[in-house]
């Protein structure tokens, strides 16, 4: 294809709208950040050209997480800012990229031309106009409005003290018996400082990296806050997504049945962990929720976990429905990749969370009851009156799955710290390796795509649990063989898992998948390689309310017997609701779904596998980021293998971080 160089886009409207419809022919946009721009010239048949581009471009930076284009952050670095080209695909011609087209325009006349254009109202203007303007940041009006309502509720919750027990010392003592020692050391335990904390407060964000102790921490919290209450409290705990939500109702299973505290107390205390689309109580083909202001939640403490996944809109949706009586906890990592959805509140609440800011008076009453020293050389001091958000927030700081000597431990910290070196010296240890690879067919690519390395396993191990596990021929269709089967195939596919940075050209998720497949067939481990064969494993793309499957949910067809003796491919699925259940689903019934030996490390986050492997593409590309790295390290339990097709751009993607483009801390400060 041979583009004609559209000059000067800006000066016109009619330009502009070709030089779009360029971009959404290539790939660049979407074609509803376009017709936004069409729409906009229909209400406004004069709009100026660099209106119209603003209004298309906010539209365009919701598709890659960001509720808003801040102009400021586009003029200065246009390409990075707006993610164009993707995947840093080579431009037909550079006078297309946004870099080029944008090189005259001064950010005061841009802001000028918004300002005066009655698309736009200013921050408390009108309410009727589709775009809002506010510090050099445009919205478009239903997200301005998600920013200001989430703001508006945390103000209000971060203002929310709570009356503590008389008992509280005591409590923190019996859940915390032994002082905290690492490595012989005594160290402050940040454990049970959190328990306190969040005993005093309406809302509190617990953050930490993978096996800081989230999940003990509110576990004992959850006794502390049931121990002591007048009456019964109903508690609730959820999740983003369905993996995730089954992952912590495992983990909360069993760290409830080893609780010190009264059975009573125990029982009262919750394992099932539902997805937060559940609790609200989705409703088919609306983004409206059962449960909202009018209407709200029927509980009175709220945990949710994997909070980096929830986006703005879910947050707003939630607290809306929150009974202001409630109590909210929210836990979660803050150095993870955010929500694919427009919004990063995790990071964004917790920007601070290193230094603490905590002030003066909340220092000494958190060491007065918990017997710790708040202590730690990042700490920096806060004044009274100051931060008011920081003194909700506490962040677990010691790992217990990756103490002292492991490989994942230190990689990780290393990429979050964005030390390329350190990150580099990491390798070579039985739990992390890299590989550097030699070509899309290159030998040692495949044999660890098939049989892992050392203890580490590949996919060949599910495939031989399919093959070698499955029942005898005769057994009869209801015989619970069938379902245990189903069961340890899912399983064993969880144990290791190939993630992409990218979904195009020889590194992306597309081409993988197809080669994959095509290998383990020619190894005779599947009979096809393309439509539906046993074994083939599929990622759900779209919730489907009807047969119950959630975007992210993944599930392997399995050739099972019907009461009438044929065998019939069916898609197996874990139910996700924490009963460790099965859904088996007619191939014929899925229509969004895709293969998934690799997958993004976007749609990885909240699961984590045993051997988890990250291929790099060959080009820094503005996915590239240390907060990818770090999220794709952080999915592996044991062992992490990092596939380099060219040096350096390991290094090169630790030097870049995400900016997620928000005014949510700007607006809470507002509301204070
Ligand atoms: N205070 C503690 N004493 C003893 N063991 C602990 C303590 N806190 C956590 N652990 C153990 O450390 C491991 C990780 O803890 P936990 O699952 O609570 O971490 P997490 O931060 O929730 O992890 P994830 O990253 O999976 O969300 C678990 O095996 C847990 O039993």
């Amino acid at each position: 294809m041979t583009a004609t160089v559209i000059t000067a886009p800006l000066t016109s409207q009619s330009r502009l709208l070709e030089l779009l419809d360029q971009w959404v022919a290539l790939g660049w946009l979407r074609p509803l950040d376009r017709a936004l721009a069409g729409f906009f010239v229909d209400l406004d048949p004069s709009a100026e050209a660099s209106v119209l581009l603003a209004a298309a471009l906010a539209s365009h930076q919701l598709g890659h997480g960001h509720v808003c284009l801040d102009l400021a952050a586009t003029l200065a670095e246009p390409d990075f800012a707006l993610s164009l080209p993707p995947e840093g695909e080579e431009s037909l011609s550079d006078m297309l990229l946004p870099s080029r087209m944008l090189a005259g325009l001064a950010l005061a006349d841009w802001v000028q031309a918004l300002a005066l254009s009655p698309l736009v109202a200013s921050a408390h203007g009108a309410s009727d106009r589709p775009l809002v303007l506010h510090a050099e940041r445009l919205y478009l009006r239903r997200y301005w409005n998600y920013e200001q309502s989430v703001a508006r509720a945390l103000a209000v919750r971060i203002r929310d003290d709570r009356p503590v027990p008389d008992s509280l010392p005591e409590w923190l003592n019996r859940l915390f018996p032994e002082p905290l020692v690492l490595d012989g050391e005594r160290q402050t335990d940040w454990q049970k400082l959190a328990c306190a904390l969040a005993a005093s407060s309406g809302f509190t964000l617990i953050t930490g990296g993978p096996g800081t102790g989230k999940t003990t921490t509110v576990v004992r919290l959850l006794a502390l806050l049931q121990g002591t209450a007048d009456k019964p409290l109903r508690i609730r705990l959820a999740a983003p997504t369905g993996k995730a939500a089954a992952r912590l109702t495992e983990s909360i299973g069993a760290q409830v049945a080893s609780l010190p505290v009264d059975p009573a107390v125990r029982e009262r205390i919750p394992t099932e962990v539902s997805t937060l689309h559940r609790l609200l109580g989705s409703l088919p083909n609306s983004r409206h929720f059962r449960h909202h202001a009018g209407n709200p939640l029927a509980l009175d403490v709220l945990v949710v976990d994997e909070a980096s996944m929830i986006d703005l809109e879910m947050m707003a949706c939630l607290l809306s429905a929150l009974p202001p009586h409630a109590r909210l906890l929210l836990l979660g990592d803050k150095d993870q990749l955010a929500s694919v959805e427009a919004g990063a509140l995790l990071g964004d609440l917790c920007r601070d969370a290193d230094q603490g800011h905590y002030q003066p008076e909340r220092v000494a009453w958190l060491e007065r009851v918990s017997g710790e020293r708040l202590e730690h050389p990042a700490l920096q001091a806060g004044e009274a009156g100051c931060y008011p958000l920081a003194q909700r927030i506490l962040m677990l700081r010691y790992s217990r799955r990756f103490a002292g000597g492991s490989g994942i431990g230190r990689l990780a910290e290393a990429v979050n710290r964005q030390q390329a070196g350190l990150a580099r010296r990491q390798f070579g240890r039985d739990d992390v390796a890299t590989l550097r690879l030699k070509g899309e067919q290159d030998a040692a690519l495949n044999r660890l795509l098939q049989g892992g390395r050392g203890q580490a396993v590949g996919y060949g191990h599910y495939l031989e649990r399919l093959n070698t596990g499955r029942p005898a021929a005769d057994t009869a269709h209801d015989d619970p063989a069938w379902t245990n089967w189903a069961g340890q195939v899912l399983t064993a596919f969880d144990e290791f898992r190939l993630l992409c940075t990218v979904r195009k050209g020889p590194w992306g998720v597309a081409g993988l998948n197809q080669r994959i497949a095509a290998l383990l067939q020619r190894r005779g481990l599947l009979e096809a390689e393309e439509g539906w064969y046993e074994g083939r494993p599929v990622l759900v793309t779209r919730n489907d309310y009807g047969l119950g499957l959630m975007n992210g949910d993944i599930g392997i067809a399995l050739r099972l017997p019907e009461e009438d003796g044929r065998r019939v491919l069916r898609v197996v699925f874990a139910r996700n609701d924490g009963g460790g259940g099965l859904r088996f689903v007619l191939p014929s019934r899925l229509s969004e779904v895709e293969t998934v030996f690799a997958m993004t490390v976007h749609k990885s986050q909240g699961s984590e596998f045993a051997h988890t492997a990250l291929i790099l593409p060959e080009a820094l590309n503005p996915v590239l980021t240390k907060e990818l790295l770090y999220t794709a390290i952080t999915r592996a339990r044991h062992w992490f293998t990092l596939l380099e097709p060219r040096a350096g751009v390991f290094e090169q993607a630790i030097g870049r971080r995400v900016e997620r483009r928000s005014g949510l801390l700007a607006g809470l400060q507002e509301e204070h």
